[in-house]
């Protein structure tokens, strides 16, 4: 243990993979100060391959320990193969270089079914549900940013927007399959969460089953340096997400920024290629009784490199994937989670999603 504990601060990330639960007390302190904080990386081979309960619960635990503390990790080996990947990036720009106009023709329409190209501007991401308020921000300081937004493509009501094949050839099938795959590695991460929160393994898998998810194509165009850096200015907003976990692909680029709770200053998520950035939505920390740590977060500016680009951002892309819980399911306090009394009224998951799309669009 004293050995672990003069590992730099670099390798910090590496102490949090090392630890067991006993450990735990001593995390609380860690987080609280800048120089100690930092998303955890988190090896999840251990849990996928874990052939009992047992060898799956230390991964299980170490993946509860950061989200009850950071809210965020870099989850690695989770077993999205890193073609898929690469593949869902490069059609996702094939698609951003198309004209706006034939973006255009697929424009986002309507908070329930929240599909479609959402053009720079239109929406402003914040904690704030005052309408006036968002307003004056988005016309302040808008978003930096479009993007595409895809839900489960046999849904009763609501279509996808997707471009004609002349236009992005395989667009649709790779985010068709890589919707599914998402989909997949969510059930086996509410797993983990359901075992360290001390629920049966499978606690969570009737409950997450109908795929009432969102996947986000971001792209971030290059800006000037000086204009993200006027007040208030972002790629996005200080926000925090809405669903249970978010999954975020992002590319080398950086500029994904994550705030310490306890000093509200922001830190960098800098890009470690291989993982994938999860973090805690709204919905999932409100069924834990806020055990589970939904955290704000951002894009900005990314760290200045050589001189030569010194005055303009490099285009940056992202891909997100807001899983969420089934769209009639009623969150109400984990029973494992109530402690001294549940904090949260119920709520059904599609009445608190559309509540928070319908503030941020205009
Ligand atoms: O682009 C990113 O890295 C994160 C985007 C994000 O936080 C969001 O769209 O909610
Ligand atoms: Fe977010």
């Amino acid at each position: 243990m004293l050995a672990l504990r003069r590992l730099p601060r670099a390798l910090a990330p590496l102490q949090w993979t090392l630890r067991g639960r006993s450990w735990q007390s001593t995390l609380a302190e860690r987080t609280r100060s800048d120089s100690t904080f930092g998303i955890p990386v988190i090896d999840f081979a251990p849990f996928r391959r874990g052939q009992t309960t047992d060898d799956r619960r230390h991964t299980a635990n170490e993946l509860v320990t950061a989200f009850k503390e950071v809210g965020f990790v870099y989850l690695k080996n989770h077993g999205v193969e890193s073609d898929v990947v690469d593949n869902a990036f490069e059609k996702s720009a094939r698609f951003f270089n198309l004209p706006m106009e034939t973006k255009l023709k697929l424009a986002w329409e309507d908070p329930r079914s929240n599909r479609g190209y959402v053009q720079p501007g239109r929406e402003r991401v914040t904690q704030s549900s005052d309408p006036a308020e968002i307003a004056r921000l988005r016309a302040s300081a808008p978003d930096s940013k479009e993007s595409i937004e895809i839900g489960r493509d046999w849904d009763p009501t609501w279509k996808n927007m997707w471009p004609q094949h002349t236009d992005a050839p395989g667009f649709k099938q790779t985010f068709l399959d890589f919707y599914r795959t998402c989909h997949d590695l969510h059930v086996e991460v509410m797993r983990a969460i359901a075992l360290g929160l001390e629920l049966e393994e499978r606690w969570f898998d009737a409950k997450v089953d109908e795929q009432s998810h969102n996947l986000r194509l971001l792209n971030y165009p290059p800006v000037q340096r000086k204009l993200l850096e006027q007040d208030g200015q972002a790629r996005a907003g200080s926000h925090s997400d809405y669903g249970t976990l978010t999954f975020v692909f992002q590319d080398s680029v950086g500029g994904l920024e994550v705030q310490n709770p306890h000093t509200k200053h922001f830190h960098a998520a800098t890009p470690i290629p291989g993982t994938i950035v999860v973090n805690i939505g709204d919905l999932l920390s409100r069924w834990s009784n806020d055990i589970l740590r939904s955290t704000l977060h951002r894009v900005v500016a990314p760290p200045v490199g050589s001189a030569a680009q010194d005055d303009s951002t490099p285009r940056r892309q992202s891909i997100a994937f807001f899983c969420n819980p089934n769209a009639h399911e009623i969150i109400e306090c984990i029973p494992t989670c109530v402690g001294s009394g549940p904090k949260y009224e119920p709520v059904e998951t599609e009445a608190y999603i559309v509540g928070r799309l319908r503030s941020t669009y205009h």
